[in-house]
């Protein structure tokens, strides 16, 4: 498994308040993580700086096979490097039928002029259809985004975004607010796409993040407070201490 992202040293200071200290770690491709920590650790914080949202004072946060810095680019560059970010409320266009918003998804995926020229690439209605069946929703193409169910969008929300084909995919809290049935589907989705690309999922449910069988990262005050298999992070004292206990 090569390295695809490489966070290192990165610090980054709100009104003289380290809300990320020192936070080093790195991204394999493909690879599925999961971040847990307190409330305020620094998660949404360290999402925000991977995408470039916001810049930190100190560090690197390097990507892919030519280890480029990411810091010195824009929001918009860094979707376009194939950095994909899901919010925890979906966000889709609740007027237009789910296969109008994959179709949207699609013309603006990465490389999409490049597609247009290869002659022999599936074409978009059979990309529709590939990632309806992949998410789950092949019978409600049809139906206007605003009736399906609150799982039902979220997968939508990740179709789109698996439209755009990212390298990285980095999803807050998939499963809030899901029921049972949902939740295990959104684990068997998210476990699927994690098989050909980088995932990073960031979650308070610890049943949730057992079922996606993978490397924990737990932050806590900015910075990597323990890391490895989930047996391994939540046996650990200081992780049960400031997270796991309360
Ligand atoms: N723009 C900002 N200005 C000031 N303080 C901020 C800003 N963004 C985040 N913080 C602070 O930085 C710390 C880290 O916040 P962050 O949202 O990254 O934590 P989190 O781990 O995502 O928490 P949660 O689990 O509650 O979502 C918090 O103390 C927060 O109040």
């Amino acid at each position: 498994m090569a390295t695809l992202l490489e966070v290192s040293g990165v610090s980054v200071t709100f009104d003289g308040f380290k809300a990320i200290n020192n936070l080093s770690l790195s991204i394999g491709e493909p690879e599925m993580r999961a971040i847990i920590g307190p409330n305020g650790a620094g998660k949404t914080t360290m999402m925000d700086i991977i995408t470039g949202k916001t810049k930190p004072d100190e560090g690197r946060v390097l990507w892919g096979e030519m280890s480029r810095n990411l810091l010195g680019m824009s929001e918009s560059r860094i979707a376009q490097e194939g950095i994909g970010r899901k919010f925890q409320r979906p966000t889709v266009f609740e007027a237009q039928s789910v296969r109008e918003n994959l179709q949207l998804a699609l013309k603006n995926r990465r490389g999409a002029f490049a597609v247009w020229l290869r002659p022999k690439g599936p074409t978009d209605d059979e990309r529709i259809d590939a990632l309806a069946e992949e998410i789950g929703l092949t019978d409600e193409l049809e139906r206007p985004s605003g009736e399906l169910s609150h799982g039902q969008k979220q997968w939508l929300e990740i179709g789109m975004l698996l439209a755009q084909e990212p390298r990285l995919l980095l999803v807050d809290e998939p499963a809030a607010g899901m029921t049972p049935a949902e939740r295990q589907h959104t684990t068997d989705l998210l476990k699927r796409a994690a098989q050909t690309r980088a995932v990073i999922v960031v979650e308070h449910d610890m049943e949730f993040v057992r079922r996606l069988e993978c490397k924990v990262t737990v932050l806590h005050e900015g910075r990597v407070l323990a890391e490895g298999s989930i047996d391994h992070v939540t046996s650990n004292q200081e992780v049960i201490d400031v997270y796991l206990g309360r």
